[in-house]
């Protein structure tokens, strides 16, 4: 006689392994990985399949015991192997509902199914023996799902192949914590979406043979999001921390000495908050910490002041004036209008044009977007331009480069007188072939021009006073010329990273501007007589963007 099975599992639960069989056998890796990850490119999704592929997809279920479950998931057509207790799903829960990891009794069941493809997967089940003080888990854990995930097997896990596929999913995905299971001796770690619009597809595993105890902390790490946010609360302190080191010369005194009290003695700073502070350097990546002492990186060495196009300047202005104007941010984002105005008392070129020494720094801080400049003199062919016009110009160190480039090419600058006078020293080398003039890009620009270049000039001004700039441009430009606008552009779309997003802020901050799409450009271009002809990349996410008058 055979003895009949008093049924473990609850009817809801039948339904769930049913749904996630179904899932697998509707799915392979490639359609796990681009509807989980949508914005994977298809090169990405093909490496990543092709080191990971897909492996089983899990669903937690809560049995009222373990005795007989697998006769009765057999009976359901669910054949499954040997059980091994659980050890991640089970901590995540002891933490998640405060119980005891002692008092929860999880097993993993695997039962063989195949994928849309005919490759062979697992249905991953989590068994929680659940008596009824536990029911409240069931519940919620039935409601949400929160530990069903679909897991990718690394093929060939080691450390390099585990970081590199960990990263490529963590910048889509959340981590999601992860552990290592010694039973199975498999680390596992996930991810998680949390906004994905199928629940099915919100979280993945990484699925990886051995033990990874680096990575794995540093993915609990990240899995906690006050870490990351208490980063992202703090970045002030980091402007803050190179600020000071430009201040205390720190980066020329690193060119030449190691040691901290000869760093002290040089900067004339305390010898353990120097310490303190290069320690912090060190994890911002701005000073290489050994045994041999300390020493500049590639970053900080762009902080030397002796060094052609130092971005020392910029440290200055960020971690100065325009930390002041920031502190004002919620008044502008309340307002619409510019903090800075507000801070100092009058619109940031005034006050400028009031400051020679603020304004003396500002145009050396613009002019250390250096990598830009030079790229444009190898993008675009000045050769055949008799005369090229810089139209708010600021310093002249992008007329300077052009004409240095172009030795045949003339120059003119125009801008406000103030930043003229900043100008004639950096022009100096080029001083016969170039002309200084004062002027007003709202009322006229030379007319002698066969390139004009607006170099991030349109991104302090609204849409009406772009206009004005870009029609009076078009009024007193000649026919052939062409018109060079440099910026930041904006992404499209919003999954696109770009210094543009940031800057955009700091524009509406600081002079009332913005940035701008391309299409925003295109639309401004078109309104005052111009045509788009090409956007070419250059480098710190800048452009140029190309126009001719509309024939
Ligand atoms: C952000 S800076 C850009 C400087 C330079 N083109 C560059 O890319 O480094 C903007 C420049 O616009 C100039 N400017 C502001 N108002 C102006 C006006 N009404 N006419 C001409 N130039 C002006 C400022 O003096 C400043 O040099």
């Amino acid at each position: 006689m055979t003895a009949t099975i008093a049924p473990a599992l609850a009817p809801e639960d039948l339904t769930r392994l049913a749904t996630a069989m179904a899932l697998i056998a509707a799915n392979d890796t490639e359609s796990v990985l681009a509807t989980a990850i949508p914005s994977l490119s298809e090169a990405e999704r093909a490496a990543l399949a092709a080191h990971a592929p897909l492996t089983h997809a899990a669903v937690l279920v809560f049995p009222s015991t373990l005795d007989g479950l697998g006769e009765e998931l057999a009976h359901h057509g669910i054949e499954v192997g040997a059980m091994t207790p659980s050890v991640v799903v089970r901590d995540r829960l002891s933490r998640r509902y405060a119980v005891p990891a002692a008092e929860l009794e999880i097993r993993i069941l695997r039962a063989p199914v195949t994928d849309r493809a005919g490759r062979p997967c697992e249905l991953e089940i989590f068994a929680m023996v659940t008596p009824p003080e536990l029911a409240h888990i069931a519940a919620d854990e039935r409601l949400y799902g929160r530990e069903n995930h679909f897991a990718l097997a690394v093929a060939d896990a080691d450390p390099i192949v585990v970081s590199g596929l960990r990263a490529t999913i963590a910048t889509r995905m959340r981590p999601d914590g992860g552990g290592y299971n010694s039973h199975e001796g498999a680390t596992v770690l996930y991810f998680r979406d949390a906004h994905h619009a199928l629940p099915a597809f919100r979280r993945m595993e990484l699925l990886c043979a051995g033990q990874f105890p680096h990575l794995l902390a540093t993915h609990q790490r990240e899995s906690v999001p006050g870490t990351q946010l208490l980063r992202l609360m703090t970045g002030a302190w980091a402007t803050q921390a190179i600020a000071t080191a430009v201040e205390l010369r720190l980066p020329d005194h690193l060119a030449t000495i190691p040691d901290l009290p000869g760093l002290a003695a040089a900067t004339g700073a305390d010898q353990d908050s120097l310490g303190r502070l290069l320690r912090y350097l060190t994890t911002l990546g701005l000073v290489h910490t050994s045994a041999a002492g300390y020493a500049l990186t590639d970053l900080s060495s762009l902080l030397r002041s002796d060094l052609e196009g130092t971005m020392r300047p910029l440290a200055q202005m960020y971690g100065g004036p325009f930390y002041q104007s920031f502190a004002a941010l919620t008044d502008a984002v309340r307002t619409g209008e510019e903090s800075y105005a507000k801070v100092f008392g009058a619109h940031h070129f005034t006050h400028m044009a009031a400051n020679p020494e603020l304004a003396e720094l500002f145009h050396r801080s613009m002019a250390a977007s250096n990598a830009m400049f030079t790229e444009l003199t190898r993008v675009v062919d000045f050769s055949a331009a008799g005369t090229v016009i810089d139209v708010a110009g600021g310093n002249g160190e992008l007329l300077a480069r052009v004409l240095t480039a172009n030795p045949t090419v003339h120059g003119v600058l125009l801008d406000r007188p103030h930043a003229l006078a900043t100008a004639k020293s950096t022009l100096a080398p080029v001083a016969t072939r170039c002309t200084l003039v004062p002027g007003d890009f709202t009322e006229a620009v030379p007319t002698v021009g066969d390139v004009y270049l607006l170099s991030r000039v349109l991104h302090d001004w609204t849409d009406a006073q772009c206009r004005t700039i870009l029609t009076t441009c078009a009024a007193d430009m000649p026919e052939h010329a062409e018109l060079l606008v440099i910026e930041r552009l904006l992404p499209e779309t919003a999954d696109t990273d770009s210094l543009a997003v940031p800057w955009d802020i700091h524009m509406l901050c600081n002079v009332g501007g913005r940035e701008r799409t391309e299409s925003h450009y295109r639309a401004l271009l078109a309104d005052a007589g111009f045509e788009l002809t090409a956007t070419c990349p250059l480098p710190l996410d800048t452009y140029v963007l190309r126009a001719r008058k509309a024939r």
